[in-house]
């Protein structure tokens, strides 16, 4: 199927087509930069920022890197002039942040110098992204083709940059990177579906939907081989400390003070902003396929009983408005989206805008389920063979159940590089982590923690996700909600 780069985008404030360069996004790369990223910033004028990246490892190793980056003049960001530019300054000014922060043997910093916080802040303003690790940074934008002269594939891959400087983070972020290379082809087959909804062409539809679904089954494939090269205890215990954010974390529960970026309060009190950190969840590509088959994803009870006031506002006061998107302080009443929107804040800007108007025109379980008459004896309108409306229903539940798979593999996965590792912690709770079909019981270690036991589900039901959801409970419900939006066969 040829690439298709024009959504044919057609709502009520506007008739024009969108182009995919309008969103940031490419017809054949999907999410990822058109060309690899900049491996460095040019000229000289931010070498403090590319020298401190440089002797990062060793720095961190010694316990010199926060004091080495207390150093660091405060640098103008005018002198950025592309956007691989400015994903190269947010990517660097992200790994230092985060290094400050959770890198140090000392206590942990709840506060970021000036020459970190204030750069950051105006990159992130100027990408539509929030300050703090993300997805972007470690996996759109941190790799280079080992062999340029060879195509994208995860053998062909190398990251520019990890925290622990070892394999296992960089086959971490390469395996999803690798994924976000099937971006391309989804994009290009969920327009040309929505563009066969729009014209009322069931075998353009037909070919679009099992395309679609055949992508799925290749991320699936690629998900699989993070257990190759990326050993659960390392990403646990080594890398995950450095990706946590300060929005629901325990060890900043006020949040963090980005110096020189904020005024203080009306009290004189330096003010502490929260956000989520770095997680795939961010990846606007899982979210692109949700929205094409239009499934639908809710608040989960813990969100619904959180009473969605951020902490800031309690100490604060607030006169921002109810939007979570607009408020750069995180110092709002929170409105009820479900986690999955509320991350977007974590997506630059134009793939949120993507993903915004994707929703407006994503109509195609809508054309499908109005060709099916239920419960009349005829199963279709007069147009349709019954033939061609059940091979749509078919090609779209394969891609549901596809996405119910990629769910549970991602459920193992969570369950290997989390679950077990956080029963680690204490190990009176090992032998009584409850485990079911959910789990994919794909390790001896995993098989033997068989036993249920009230304790163990608590423990289960208390492990937080990088945002603070609570972890298992709500992979769960964005797995049961892929299955629920299943079209029921027409009688025939
Ligand atoms: C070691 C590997 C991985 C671990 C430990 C892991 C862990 C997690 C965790 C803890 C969450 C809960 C939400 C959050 O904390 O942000 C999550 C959500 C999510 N992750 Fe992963 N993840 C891994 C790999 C991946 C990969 C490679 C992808 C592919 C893009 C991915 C896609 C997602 C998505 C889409 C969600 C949102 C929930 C959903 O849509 O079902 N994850 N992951």
């Amino acid at each position: 199927m040829p690439p298709s780069n024009i959504l044919p985008l057609i709502n009520e404030n506007t008739a024009n087509e969108f182009r995919m360069e309008d969103y940031d996004l490419d017809p054949v790369t999907g999410f990822l930069p058109s060309t690899p990223p900049l491996e460095r910033l040019p000229g000289t004028f931010y070498e403090p920022w590319e020298q401190l990246i440089d002797n990062f490892h060793d720095l961190i190793l010694t316990g010199r890197f926060r004091s080495s980056v207390d150093k660091m003049p405060v640098l103008d960001t005018s002198c950025l002039a592309t956007p691989a530019e400015y994903r190269r300054a947010f990517l660097v000014l992200s790994f230092l942040a985060h290094g400050y922060v959770w890198g140090s043997s000392e206590k942990i910093s709840d506060r970021l110098p000036a020459c970190v916080a204030i750069p950051w802040v105006k990159i992130s303003d100027h990408l539509g992204v929030a300050p703090i690790q993300n997805h972007a940074a470690v996996v759109l934008w941190n790799w280079r083709l080992i062999f340029k002269d060879e195509p994208f594939s995860l053998n062909n891959l190398s990251t520019l940059f990890t925290f622990t400087n070892s394999l296992d983070e960089s086959w971490f972020y390469l395996v999803t990177t690798a994924i976000e290379g099937c971006g391309g082809r989804a994009l290009s087959s969920i327009i040309t579906a929505i563009n066969a909804v729009n014209v009322g062409d069931n075998n353009q539809l037909l070919r679009a939907l099992k395309e679609i679904g055949s992508i799925i089954k290749e991320i699936i494939e690629i998900l699989q081989r993070m257990f190759d090269k990326c050993d659960p205890y390392v990403f646990y215990w080594k890398v995950r400390p450095f990706l946590a954010g300060w929005e629901n974390e325990d060890q900043l529960p006020l949040g963090l003070i980005y110096e020189g970026a904020d005024n203080n309060d009306e009290f004189g009190n330096p003010i502490y902003r929260k956000y989520a950190g770095g997680s795939a969840g961010q990846s606007a590509l899982i979210q692109a396929l949700d929205i094409a088959l239009n499934i639908e994803h809710h608040p989960t009870k813990f969100e619904q009983n959180s009473g969605n006031e951020c902490t800031s506002s309690r100490i604060n006061g607030c006169s921002f408005s109810n939007n979570a998107l607009k408020c750069p302080l995180n110092k709002h009443v929170k409105s009820q989206l479900p986690y999955l929107h509320k991350i977007r804040q974590n997506m630059p800007g134009p793939h949120r805008r993507f993903l915004e108007d994707l929703t407006k025109v994503a109509n195609i379980r809508n054309y499908i389920t109005s060709k099916v008459n239920y419960g009349s004896i005829r199963a279709v309108s007069l147009l349709d063979k019954i033939e061609d409306v059940n091979n749509l229903v078919q090609a779209y539940n394969d891609c549901l159940i596809q996405m119910k798979n990629f769910r549970s593999k991602h459920l193992q996965i969570v369950s290997a590089y989390i679950v077990i590792q956080e029963n680690r912690k204490s190990s009176h709770v090992k032998s009584i982590l409850p485990l079911n079909e959910d789990f994919g019981a794909n390790t001896e270690e995993i098989q033997s923690a068989t036993k249920k036991s009230t304790t163990s589900i608590k423990m289960l039901r208390s492990i937080k996700g990088t945002g603070g959801t609570n972890l298992i409970p709500f992979l769960k419900q964005m797995r049961d909600e892929t299955v629920a939006q299943e079209i029921m066969d027409p009688i025939e």
